[in-house]
């Protein structure tokens, strides 16, 4: 996982990079802990990660927010309390590219690092 989450988003996504089932196969062993969804016709990876509280829920999404816009690739994300359901697909191809599995990557580490500061009660 720590190789794709130091990869960055490429911005030109376009159907022709839609992966082949041996891509995806290898992509997905890297962030093995995102399940496979299909929602509406549209492959996409989803995770849920838990929280103390709705706060700490909404801290989270913030900070995924800003990774988003650095990267320019946004997720779809649920949050209620205790709780963010996070979803990542490439809208313009209408499924899974490199750049969700990067995401995807990007997204458990931000949780491993808010998780570790917050133990620590920084
Ligand atoms: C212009 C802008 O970079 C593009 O529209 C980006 C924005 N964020 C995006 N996010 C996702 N998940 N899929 C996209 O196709 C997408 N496109």
């Amino acid at each position: 996982m720590d190789a794709l989450a130091r990869q960055h988003c490429q911005l030109e996504t376009c159907p022709a990079n839609l992966l082949s089932a041996r891509e995806l196969g290898h992509l997905h062993t890297q962030v093995a802990d995102w399940t496979l969804e299909e929602a509406e016709g549209v492959l996409q990876l989803e995770k849920s990660f838990l929280f103390a509280d709705f706060v700490s829920a909404l801290a989270f999404a913030d900070n995924l927010g800003a990774l988003a816009e650095q990267e320019q690739h946004h997720p779809s994300l649920h949050i209620e309390w205790g709780r963010v359901t996070v979803n990542w697909y490439t809208h313009k191809v209408r499924g899974l590219h490199t750049n969700d599995f990067i995401m995807a990557a990007k997204t458990s580490a931000l949780y491993e690092q808010l998780q570790q500061s917050a133990s620590w009660g920084l």
